[in-house]
C-alpha cells in the first residue's frame, strides 16, 4: 500500500519574553509524549492558514490575528509522508490553554533543543531561533569605517544576524575585528557568525561559522558542534543537498536578482527560489540583489528572510 501523505499546519506562537508555546502530544496519539508545535491536519477544503486558525481554536482556545509563514518541512516517516506547514504567530486573542487536556508550556527559544520532539521538527526549531534579517559585512580594510557601519546597522534594526566577511584580512586582524564585532553584536542582541573555518571559534566565541560553497562541497563532516551554527553559501540544488547532508543549520541561496557588482549574472528569481526552498528542509535566506525591504516577499515564498550586503551600508537604507 502506498504511504499516505498528510499536510499539517502548525504554529510557533511567540510571546514578548522570547518564548514559544509548546504542547505535549497525548500519550495515546501517534508520537505520543513528544512535544510539538500546536496544530493539526488540513481538512480537504482548507488552506494552511485556515487549518491553522481552526486548530489553534480547537486545541488552545485562541483566535489567530497575525500569522506569517515560517518554514515548510517535508519529512518521510515509516508509515507516512508529512508536510509540516509552520507559521509564526505573533498576534492572537485569548489565553492559550490545553483545551484537549494536553500539557502546554512557554519555553525559552534557546532551550527548545532540550525538549523531545518528533524527528521532523529539527529544521523548525532552527527556524524559530533565527532572525529574518541578516546582514553580511562589506569588505573594508578600515577598522573605523567597519565599526561605524556595523554600529549603524545594529542601531537601525534589532535582533539582526550578522556575518563577518573580510577575506582580505590576515587571520590576526580578522580575529581582532571579530572580537570587536562580537561585543557590538552582544550589546544589541544580535547574533554573529564568522565567514571562515571552524578554527576561528577557538579565538572568538561567536555563534557559528559560514562556509563558502566551495568549502561546503569539499567538507566531509560537520566542522562545528551542535552548540554552534553552521551555515553555507549555496547557488543550486546540488549545494542545497550537500548542506542538508552536512547538517547545516541554515544557508543563503543566491543570486536572486542582478547586483551592481555582477551585472548580467544568471539569477535564480523568486519563482525558482520557491521551488528550491520547498524541499531544502532547512531555513534559507534569499541573497543577491535583495535588501531588507524584501523580507515579507521572501518569506511569502518560503525563505527564512533576506540576507544583504548593500543594506548594511548607511547610504543604502532606503534602497
Ligand atoms: N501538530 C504537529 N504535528 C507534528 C509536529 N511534528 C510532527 O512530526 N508532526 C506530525 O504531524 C502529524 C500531525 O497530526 P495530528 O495528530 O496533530 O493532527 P490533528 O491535530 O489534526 O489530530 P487528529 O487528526 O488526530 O485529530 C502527526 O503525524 C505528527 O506526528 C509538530 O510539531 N506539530
Ligand atoms: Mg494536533
Amino acid at each position: 500500500m502506498p504511504k499516505r501523505s498528510v499536510h499539517v499546519a502548525a504554529a510557533a506562537i511567540y510571546n514578548d519574553q522570547g518564548q514559544v508555546l509548546l504542547a505535549r502530544r497525548p500519550s495515546i496519539a501517534d508520537q505520543g509524549g513528544l512535544w510539538e508545535f500546536p496544530g493539526g491536519k488540513l481538512e480537504v477544503y482548507e488552506t494552511g492558514l485556515e487549518a491553522l486558525k481552526r486548530e489553534l481554536k480547537e486545541e488552545l482556545g485562541i483566535a489567530v490575528e497575525r500569522a506569517q509563514p515560517l518554514i515548510r518541512v517535508h519529512y518521510e516517516y515509516p508509515d507516512k509522508f508529512v508536510l509540516l506547514d509552520v507559521w509564526e504567530v505573533r498576534g492572537y486573542t485569548g489565553s492559550p490553554y490545553g483545551r484537549e487536556g494536553q500539557a502546554v508550556r512557554w519555553v525559552d527559544i534557546d532551550k527548545l533543543f532540550s525538549y523531545p520532539f518528533p524527528p521532523a521538527n529539527v529544521p523548525i526549531i532552527r527556524a524559530v531561533g533565527l532572525p529574518h534579517a541578516y546582514v553580511i559585512t562589506d569588505e573594508t580594510d578600515d577598522d573605523e569605517a567597519f565599526e561605524a557601519m556595523l554600529s549603524h546597522a545594529l542601531q537601525n534594526r534589532g535582533g539582526l544576524l550578522v556575518q563577518l566577511r573580510a577575506k582580505s584580512l590576515e587571520q590576526s586582524h580578522f580575529v581582532e575585528r571579530a572580537q570587536k564585532a562580537l561585543s557590538l553584536c552582544r550589546a544589541h542582541g544580535a547574533r554573529l557568525i564568522l565567514n571562515g573555518s571552524a578554527e576561528l571559534l577557538e579565538h572568538v566565541d561567536a555563534d557559528g561559522i559560514h562556509l563558502t560553497s566551495d568549502d561546503l562541497m569539499a567538507a566531509t563532516e560537520r566542522p562545528v558542534g551542535p552548540d554552534k551554527w553552521l551555515s553555507a553559501s549555496t547557488h543550486n540544488n546540488e549545494q542545497l543537498s550537500k548542506a542538508a547532508q552536512l547538517d547545516c543549520d541554515f544557508v543563503t541561496l543566491s543570486p536572486i536578482r542582478e547586483t551592481p557588482s555582477h551585472p548580467g549574472a544568471v539569477t535564480i528569481g523568486w519563482h525558482d527560489f520557491q521551488q528550491m526552498v520547498e524541499f531544502a528542509a532547512m531555513p534559507v535566506y534569499a541573497l543577491g540583489g535583495t535588501t531588507l525591504d524584501d523580507i515579507d516577499r521572501a518569506r511569502a515564498v518560503g525563505a527564512q528572510g533576506v540576507a544583504s550586503i548593500r543594506s548594511f551600508l548607511p547610504d543604502q537604507d532606503d534602497a
